[in-house]
């Protein structure tokens, strides 16, 4: 588990660590700069030229240290400072002092036309902004990242100091533009902007740098956090004398007379996540295909006019979770089941897909809702169930789903590139999983997994956490297996039995 954090926290760390417990700041910033020369004298050659581009905060600082321990190493070093003299914090002034005894060249923006930054530089290292980055650039800070960019694309290498300057530490967003890097070195923690998209396209290669921060109390619960994949050793153990009860049964109320498929994708990826058994509840045309193509399954037909309560009321009871919605409809039959199972059934249940759009679309069925659920809309979904625009969703997802679970108390996983779940847990970000992903039938494979795993008698919120984990990583694997183009929702769930091997 990896923890994330925003500016605020970043800030509060910085300060418990300088104020409280005594560290001196500059003995802090010794160690990232340390950090930064180390990774930037990977990233160049002994005889290449590096260019430090330095604002007037600590992230500047920071670069000024850089830059004075790559010229004791003995790399031609130039610094370029952007801002006002004014503004210069107390650790500024003084590693500028310092730069400045070692004769280190250093001019101002303005004069920046004599560093043409487009030629000679093998190396730039961007120490504009780190966390301290509070409102949108100004047209001379646009430009420059411009130059950064143009001298990028002409052949040198960018290395972000903490964060490329211009994304937001908080939330992966671009104020008004940003340094796009090739590799950035953080301090003390992933920056949740490094994880977020769009930030996460901008920082490159990353490296979280310990640079001897200590947590203040009760820090850690506010702090969103994502998993690797040696996470997934913390999914539940199978018994050697375990049977299918033990592992777990799961009930799916999917499919749809045009639509069999997704109960198919949704009901195998339940089996190939660990399921004991698989029970599809669907509507009577879709029976024959189903138990032809996953024979491993029950398959319960219902008469679309005439659903019977009473069967269901069967299958309830014989099921240890639930997951209704893939590829269900929005008829009339959809709603009516839909109806009685959230309202009848206390059982761990995934609601997705067409479950999500009769929820926005019958706002009485939104009071069922409890601390048992787990949604698991897309942006789009999101927008219907809040009524919130795609765009505001998108620009704070997070905000989104806590918003959501307050009010309804359901565990949600809101999904993006970066997947955010929210729950009992805290706030959980995805940091697996590849654009080959959005395809037909990726959302059906999660909310089998999400399926299989509370079946397995998991908690709703580690379920979904993992449940989400272990997507990205199989689609992760799918992309290596066929390639982001050529992928689709069937290859995420064949590679579900590698990682689980690897892994668990
Ligand atoms: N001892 C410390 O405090 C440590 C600080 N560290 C570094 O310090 C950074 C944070 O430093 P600061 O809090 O000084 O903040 P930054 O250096 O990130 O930037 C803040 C400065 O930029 C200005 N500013 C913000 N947005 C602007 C904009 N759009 N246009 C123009 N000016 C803008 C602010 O007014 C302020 O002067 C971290 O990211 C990290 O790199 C690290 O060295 C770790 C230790
Ligand atoms: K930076």
């Amino acid at each position: 588990m990896r923890y994330l954090t925003d500016s605020s926290q970043m800030k509060a760390i910085d300060s418990y660590n300088i104020e409280e417990l005594g560290i001196p700041s500059l003995v802090l910033m010794e160690r990232a700069a340390y950090a930064v020369s180390a990774e930037a004298e990977q990233m160049s050659s002994q005889n290449g030229s590096v260019l430090v581009i330095c604002g007037m905060g600590n992230n500047g600082a920071d670069g000024l240290a850089a830059a004075r321990m790559l010229k004791l190493h003995g790399r031609k070093v130039k610094v370029l400072l952007c801002g006002k003299a004014s503004h210069s914090t107390k650790e500024h002034s003084i590693q500028l002092a310092i730069t400045e005894k070692l004769g280190i060249p250093a001019v101002t923006a303005d004069s920046r036309q004599e560093y043409s930054i487009e030629n000679g530089f093998e190396l730039i290292i961007d120490a504009l902004f780190g966390v301290g980055l509070s409102r949108p650039l100004n047209k001379t800070f646009i430009e420059l990242t411009d130059a950064i960019e143009r001298a990028r694309i002409s052949g040198a290498k960018v290395l972000a100091v903490d964060i490329p300057s211009g994304v937001s530490a908080s939330d992966g967003q671009i104020l008004g533009a940003a340094v796009k890097a090739d590799a950035t070195v953080t301090f003390g923690f992933e920056k949740l902007g490094l994880v977020l998209y769009p930030g996460a396209f901008y920082c490159g290669k990353k490296k979280v740098a310990d640079i001897g921060f200590s947590l203040p109390n009760g820090m850690e619960s506010r702090m969103a956090y994502t998993f690797g994949p040696e996470d997934l050793r913390r999914l539940p153990k199978r018994p050697a004398d375990g049977n299918k009860g033990t592992f777990g049964k799961v009930l799916l109320a999917a499919g749809s007379k045009r639509m069999s498929g997704a109960a198919y994708m949704s009901a195998l990826a339940s089996y190939r996540s660990g399921a004991g058994l698989v029970q599809i509840y669907t509507v009577k045309e879709n029976v024959q295909v189903l138990k032809t193509m996953l024979p491993e399954a029950i398959v319960t037909g219902f008469d679309r006019e005439h659903p019977d309560m009473e069967e269901l009321a069967d299958l309830c009871r014989w099921a240890d979770a639930l997951v209704a919605g893939p590829g269900f409809s929005t008829e009339s039959y959809a709603e009516q089941i839909l109806h009685w199972l959230l309202k009848n059934v206390t059982l761990p249940k995934v609601l997705d897909a067409d479950a999500l759009n009769l929820i926005a679309r019958h706002c009485e069925l939104a009071g069922y809702l409890d601390g048992s659920a787990v949604i698991t809309p897309h942006i789009g979904e999101m927008s219907r169930l809040t009524g919130k625009t795609v765009d505001e969703i998108k620009k704070a997802p997070i905000a989104a789903a806590l918003e959501f679970r307050e009010q309804h108390g359901a565990v949600c996983v809101l999904k993006d590139a970066r997947t955010a779940v929210v729950s009992e847990n805290g706030i959980y970000i995805s940091s697996s999983g590849n654009s080959g992903m959005a395809t037909g039938g990726s959302g059906d494979v999660l909310s089998g997994i999400l399926g299989g795993l509370l079946a397995a008698g998991m908690n709703v919120g580690d379920a979904a956490e993992m449940g989400v984990c272990l997507h990205g990583l199989a689609g992760d694997a799918a992309a290596e297996r066929c390639g982001m183009h050529a992928m689709m929702a069937t290859d995420i769930i064949s590679c579900l039995g590698a990682v689980l091997k690897e892994w668990t």
